[in-house]
């Protein structure tokens, strides 16, 4: 290994600047999903929740057999291996670094707490050679109670671990040698600036597994080269583990010679604020990455209040990020424009915030789909675009909320609805790598395939519910009464209530920004999924706010669209020089284009989905339908004026708004107090009672698009979901198997039909995903039959599964791959 200049892995270099440290350089051009890095584990240390699961060695799962008959160190008690190997391998730099002798302190072990994880894997990283140059500690910065003011915990664990060893050395453990409480505390630091986290299923885990993100905190390892990548939010590479810690780095688009390589340290898919919190807390740094430096606020168009450099946002971070305030008129003063863009952004802040305390946090799923499913179709009719990358972040929530309340009892009429969300939230997801966010293409990769796997799942249910009853009708299967039917949201019915909890904060709403209809979404004919945002023209040339923040307005109709299905469309509005007021504003031509080498989605890919959407949409049910007694009961968020009126009582999402035109609906305080007197809205209010108790009377259904309850539209339309109007051509083999499944023969031509393309939809998500991770993760993880890819056909009989995977194989082969 070189340094400064010299060899490390034939084609990188690790390189000095004085602003960033070392970074990590390509000496020639490197094609997108090249393995530029494979290096073996250099330290590792497991987390003290899953201390008897994994092996402290080679950090596999411990096997139930095992787990029978431990395999751990006798001194301890806290050193536990998957087989005797791994414990004989293991013995000399468990004891030598004085984790042993840390372990066996119970005071100690409760001391630290978590802590104890990056307290082992520094007396760890102190028992191996130092890597040179030496790591980097941001010592000065993490011992800084400015900078953090959990500074005192750090020297707690510098301590804790200079004392075991110490106490090793003293107690003649043989190579343990004495530590100053300096020396550990900067190995403290340099642990938590270097140290991933290993999740060896990532990005396919959550897909695959679904559990293995939250089975509590993964190791944390250390290499030599790989710990030196600096993060950008815009990486152009990313890394994931083989068993036994091997780490695997690859590029996710071209790169060229000497550009820097830069691995993400954070979910990309996070707002700017989000983002910037994360990397301070946790690594004490500012990032000063491309991405950041567009959408950060000290970036963006001066304004007066902000104060910024008075130049343009990229187009990126304006698309990502597009806004109208609603019922603004075309001259409407840059003032009342700035308002309602606040407001919208306070909204979707907001909503973040409650989808990451009620579901993230507290696990309730029905209380967090239905205000998140209510304040979600507020902000958008108060004007944020439906692909806004915060309204991403809602529908994640949602499809998993939504499919924890169906596996409660909500039944298969929510997991339509957790269907419909999960395409949301992969059009979302395809908007950001349509205009150039190559950085998120892992996570991209993971949406797909985890919206195919749900809709798998709908496609088992329903063909469940199916051979229970085959005379039952589509709407019998839209009160959802087939899936897990007897099992009740036992578990959220005794939860205080949402208002209990302060969550119905009416901050998000404005009374002026209230919409009487959609934000302005045009769509073209014939184009399929085909997002729109419209720039409001600079209605007063000197504020680029006005401009730039990308008020869609009506009468104005300049738009920026991404083609998802062909990147053409992405590519096309460089040339849409009608563009232009927005032309004005942007930076330069060509940036909203996808790298050109992300592999695009296969042919049929809109049309397929956008029936998908059409299948899923009439059954999908809306908040409290499927099980009825323990659903939340959803009073109208309130106007700021004290109305009681619904915001858009024909498309409200909430039930009991479906109530006679005219009929008095309860205000927040009067559903606050029912609610703190636990008499459910349904005792109070009988249109509430019918729609929570999913009677096909009460239930808000949509019988069409045009159907009165929750209008999907609004969402739908600019995600691309409902503009392609082109039938998927039939696939023989999925009908086929589909009919010959043993008590099926009798289904009918519609239902046949409607299961159909949601299994096409599913293959099509599945062979998009196995484009993405074919780069992410390479060749071996192209989808077959064999491989964790199947794991997502598990609830369905084998032979769907076996057809759909062919198929999405045979479409993966066909299209980018
Ligand atoms: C794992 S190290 C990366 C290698 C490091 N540059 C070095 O010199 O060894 C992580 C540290 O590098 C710096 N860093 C990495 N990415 C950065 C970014 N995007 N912006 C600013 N600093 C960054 C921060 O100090 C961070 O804590």
């Amino acid at each position: 290994m070189k340094v400064n200049g010299r060899v490390l892995k034939d084609s990188l270099e690790l390189r000095h600047s004085d602003d960033s440290g070392y970074n990590i350089r390509t000496k020639c051009r490197v094609s997108a999903g090249s393995v530029i890095l494979e290096e073996k584990l250099l330290a590792a240390a497991i987390a003290p929740g899953a201390a008897q699961k994994q092996c402290r060695y080679c950090l596999s799962m411990i096997s139930p057999k095992v787990l029978e008959a431990p395999i751990y160190c006798s001194r301890c008690g806290h050193a536990h291996y998957c087989t005797h190997r791994c414990m004989k391998d293991d013995v000399e730099a468990h004891a030598q670094s004085g984790e042993c002798t840390l372990l066996q302190s119970e005071a100690r072990r409760e001391e630290l707490g978590s802590l104890l994880r990056e307290t082992c894997l520094a007396l760890r990283l102190l028992q191996k050679k130092p890597p040179q140059p030496a790591l980097l500690s941001n010592w000065a910065k993490f011992l800084d109670p400015a900078s953090r003011n959990d500074a005192g915990v750090l020297l707690l664990a510098a301590r804790a671990g200079a004392d075991a060893r110490n106490c090793a050395a003293a107690g003649g453990v043989a190579g343990a040698q004495e530590l100053s409480e300096k020396a550990a505390a900067e190995a403290v630091c340099q642990v938590f600036t270097n140290s991933l986290e290993y999740e060896p299923l990532l990005p396919v885990a959550s897909a695959c597994a679904g559990s293995a993100a939250h089975q509590g905190e993964p190791p944390a390892v250390m290499y030599q080269l790989a710990s030196r990548f600096n993060h950008s939010c815009r990486a152009n590479a990313a890394y994931h583990f083989k068993p036994g810690g091997t780490i695997v780095v690859r590029t996710l688009v071209d790169v060229e010679t000497d550009q820097e390589i830069c691995v993400s340290y954070l979910d990309p898919l996070q707002a700017f604020p989000a983002r910037a919190a994360q990397l301070r807390e946790k690594f004490c740094f500012t990032c000063a990455c491309e991405r950041c430096c567009e959408e950060s606020p000290a970036c963006r168009p001066g304004t007066p209040g902000e104060g910024g450099p008075a130049h343009p946002p990229s187009p990126r971070a304006w698309f990502l990020s597009a806004m109208a305030p609603a019922r603004l008129p075309d001259e409407a003063p840059a003032e009342d424009v700035r308002k309602g863009m606040a407001a919208i952004r306070d909204g979707l802040a907001e909503l973040t915030e409650q989808a990451q305390e009620l579901f993230l946090r507290d696990g309730r799923a029905a209380q967090a789909w239905a205000v998140l499913e209510a304040g979600l179709f507020q902000v958008v009719r108060m004007g944020a675009h439906p692909l806004h990358q915060r309204c991403l972040e809602l529908y994640s929530c949602l499809a998993s909320a939504c499919r924890v309340c169906a596996r409660r009892g909500a039944g298969v009429a929510a997991l339509r609805r957790a269907a419909l969300y999960g395409l949301l939230q992969a059009a979302a997801v395809e908007a950001m790598l349509a205009v150039g966010e190559h950085g998120a293409m892992p996570q991209a990769a993971r949406i797909w395939a985890e919206t195919g796997a749900l809709l798998c799942e709908v496609l088992a249910a329903e063909l469940h519910d199916f051979r229970q009853d085959p005379t039952q009708t589509e709407s019998s299967a839209i009160r959802g009464l087939g899936l897990h039917s007897n099992q009740q949201l036992s578990q959220e019915s005794s939860e205080p209530s949402m208002l209990e909890q302060g969550v119905y904060s009416n901050t998000i709403l404005d009374s002026s920004m209230h919409s009487e209809g959609p934000a302005t979404v045009q769509l073209q004919p014939g184009e399929c999924l085909v997002a729109h945002a419209a720039p409001h023209s600079p209605n007063n040339g000197a504020d680029p706010v006005a401009a730039v923040d990308g008020c869609l307005h009506g009468q104005d109709s300049h738009h920026i669209a991404a083609q998802h299905a062909s990147r053409a469309g992405a590519r096309q509005l460089q040339q849409q020089r009608e563009l232009s007021a927005w032309a004005q504003v942007l930076p330069s031509d060509g940036e909203l284009v996808a790298h050109a080498s992300i592999p695009e989605p296969p042919a049929e890919f809109a049309a397929v989905l956008c029936a998908t959407w059409r299948a899923l949409l009439p059954t999908a049910l809306a908040p409290g339908g499927g099980n009825e007694q323990s659903m939340p009961a959803m009073p109208c968020l309130a106007q700021p004026d004290g109305a009681n009126s619904c915001l858009d009582s024909h498309a409200c999402p909430l039930p009991g708004s479906n109530v006679q035109p005219g009929k008095r609906q309860r205000t927040a305080a009067e559903a606050s107090e029912g609610a703190a007197h636990s008499a459910p809205a349904a005792e109070e209010d009988p249109a509430a009672a019918s729609a929570l108790s999913g009677d096909a009377a009460g239930v808000h259904q949509q019988d069409s698009l045009e159907g009165q309850g929750l209008d999907f539209r609004l969402l739908g339309e600019p995600a691309g979901l409902t503009s392609s109007h082109a039938q998927p051509s039939s696939k023989a083999t999925l009908a086929a198997a589909l009919t010959s499944e043993p008590g099926l023969s009798g289904i009918g031509g519609e239902q046949l039909e409607r299961l159909e393309r949601i299994a096409h939809g599913a293959a099509m998500c599945q062979a998009h995903a196995a484009g993405l991770l074919q780069i992410v993760l390479g060749r071996s993880h192209t989808l077959t039959q064999s491989s964790a890819f199947s794991a997502f056909f598990a609830n369905l009989p084998y032979r769907q599964a076996a057809a759909i995977t062919q198929l999405a194989l045979q479409l993966s082969m066909e299209g980018s791959l």
